[in-house]
């Protein structure tokens, strides 16, 4: 199959349009739970280790995209997940691109004292991907993986359409709470119409 080339300059319009942060609100649950189309979507979303790697192993040029991060409010079912902080939550929401085209849309949610408890580096990570940070640091540990589905009229499907517009009926993502030495962050991955998950 031919690699649908991505026009940049009309995906970072799209990103320009969002107001972000997007957010990927959605009813999450575990992976058990669900009736999943395919082995291979199962497989992405079931994924234990890093996505990151997972997604390098498949392209020749992996990107980080950074579309926000900055002090906002988490949401309601984040909060849920996490509990409250008081100092407030970092929120970054990122494009994981793989050879030129957009695979995942991913939102992290950090706790301010997980920042301060675990110093700057996570704060300023750029376009440096997540998962280098937290797969290897000493002592991380994740939490269940639920999942999630994405479908026409939601927000995220939505501008899952408009930068990536390929037929599908809905998407899917997953989340799971990262920790380390205690401190949490919780950490949110859609795939996109053009990720390998659908194909
Ligand atoms: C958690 C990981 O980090 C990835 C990179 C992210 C980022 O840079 O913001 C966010 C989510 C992940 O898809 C991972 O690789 O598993």
């Amino acid at each position: 199959m031919f690699a649908l080339l991505y026009d940049i300059t009309h995906v970072n319009e799209e990103i320009k349009k969002l107001r972000f942060p997007l957010g990927c609100r959605s009813d999450w649950h575990p992976v058990p739970q669900v009736q999943i189309l395919s082995d291979g979507l199962t497989s992405w979303l079931s994924e234990t280790g890093s996505l990151t790697a997972r997604l390098q192993q498949h392209c020749k040029r992996f990107v980080v995209q950074v579309i926000g991060q900055e002090e906002v409010p988490a949401d309601k079912h984040e909060i849920q997940v996490l509990g409250n902080d008081n100092n407030g939550f970092i929120i970054r929401e990122v494009l994981l691109w793989c050879d030129d085209q957009p695979w995942v849309y991913a939102r992290t949610v950090i706790p301010k004292t997980t920042i301060t408890n675990l110093g700057q580096e996570i704060e300023h990570l750029g376009d440096r991907p997540l998962g280098a940070f937290l797969f290897n640091t000493e002592g991380m540990t994740r939490g269940v993986i639920e999942v999630a589905e994405f479908q026409p009229g939601s927000a995220l499907f939505s501008f899952a359409q408009a930068i990536s517009p390929l037929p599908i009926a809905n998407i899917w993502g997953r989340r799971s709470v990262f920790k380390i030495s205690n401190n949490a962050l919780l950490v949110q991955e859609v795939f996109l119409p053009a990720a390998q998950a659908y194909r």
